[in-house]
């Protein structure tokens, strides 16, 4: 596999008012998946259409290998993309599908069984594609999109529709084509969706870049120092912890997340007060909560200037 990236260098697209990616700057490295997240109408498929030489930038490049699509010289064997796997002739067999993109950029025909084989659907691709569930365009999306091999991938959105199966498979399917040694960039709106997947995030709102960071880094950051109990008396414990300082918030029927008291200490005092628990250790946030810490930061960056510009106009 050869190094390409994809590489986005202050990106700006505006449609009419909208301004739809704003200054956007990442990269994606060999051997990962990068999460691409944001919320609906963030600028995720703008930023991965200039990536495909289909929105050109107003300003800014989108390179793949160090180049724009349209200097690639034989593109499919260079970049695969999943962009919206509806677009497929209702009377066209899966198979026939392949086999004509294949054979339109003089790929050898065996590709077809190998990539069909890759994502399951060899039988599946005999029936016409207008029968076809969500997931198994989805499928067959992929399956055109790893075609000729390529070593840079873009999927948007590619768990949308599929079943909890055919989530778990896909997360395979990447962490796989990862290992291999390929740059993946993998769109989503909700930050769970690329839990297990995702080594890299790049967080966007509103076209602008949130953060480009290590998912164990995130994680980390915003895992804390909390501690994690587990107990039946969670009030008990509660009123306790409280008064000796911590923070204490309710994350499930019977456990909390205790913040500003070290682990030992809380044993100390939680057996003090015979108040027994099942469980005490470190708290592990998931994606989401990283997430939503992310996001409430970063609306609480953009509102203090906006909230100062106030005050100058009065
Ligand atoms: N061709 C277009 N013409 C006009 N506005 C557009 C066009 N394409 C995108 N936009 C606008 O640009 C903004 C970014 O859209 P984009 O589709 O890139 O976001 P997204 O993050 O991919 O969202 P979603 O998760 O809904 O796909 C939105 O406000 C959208 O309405």
């Amino acid at each position: 596999m050869s190094d390409a990236t994809i590489e986005v260098l202050g990106l700006r697209k505006r449609f009419g008012r909208t301004l739809a990616v704003d200054d956007l700057s990442f990269t994606v490295e060999p051997g990962t998946v990068t999460g691409f997240v944001g919320p609906n109408g963030a600028g995720k498929s703008t930023t991965m259409r200039a990536l495909l030489g289909l929105d050109a930038p107003d300003e800014g490049e989108a390179l793949i290998g160090g180049r724009p699509y349209h200097a690639l010289r034989t593109p499919l064997l260079e970049v695969g993309a999943l962009l919206d796997a509806a677009a497929l002739h209702p009377a066209r067999r899966g198979r026939d599908h392949l086999r004509w993109l294949a054979h339109s950029h003089g790929l050898p025909g065996r590709r077809v069984n190998e990539v069909l084989d890759q994502v399951g659907m060899e039988s599946a691709a005999r029936r016409r594609a207008g029968g076809y569930s969500l997931g198994m365009r989805q499928r067959l999306g992929i399956a055109a999109a790893l075609l000729g091999d390529p070593p840079v991938l873009l999927l948007d959105e590619p768990v949308n529709g599929l079943d909890p199966e055919g989530i778990q498979w896909i997360r395979g399917l990447l962490r796989h084509l990862a290992a291999e040694g390929r740059a993946i960039l993998v769109s989503s709106h909700l930050m769970s969706e690329l839990e297990d997947t995702a080594d890299h995030l790049v967080v966007i709102g509103r076209g602008r870049l949130i953060a480009d960071t290590a998912v164990a880094d995130l994680l980390a950051a915003a895992s804390g120092d909390r501690v994690r109990l587990r107990t039946d008396a969670r009030t008990q414990a509660m009123e306790l912890l409280a008064r000796e300082g911590a923070t204490v918030a309710v994350s499930d029927r019977d456990t909390l997340t205790v913040d500003g008291l070290p682990t030992r200490r809380i044993v100390e005092l939680l057996n003090a007060s015979d108040i027994a628990f099942t469980e005490v250790g470190a708290h592990r946030a998931t994606l989401e909560e990283a997430y939503m810490e992310l996001t409430r930061n970063a609306v609480e960056f953009t509102s203090t200037p906006s909230a100062d510009n106030g005050e100058v106009a009065q």
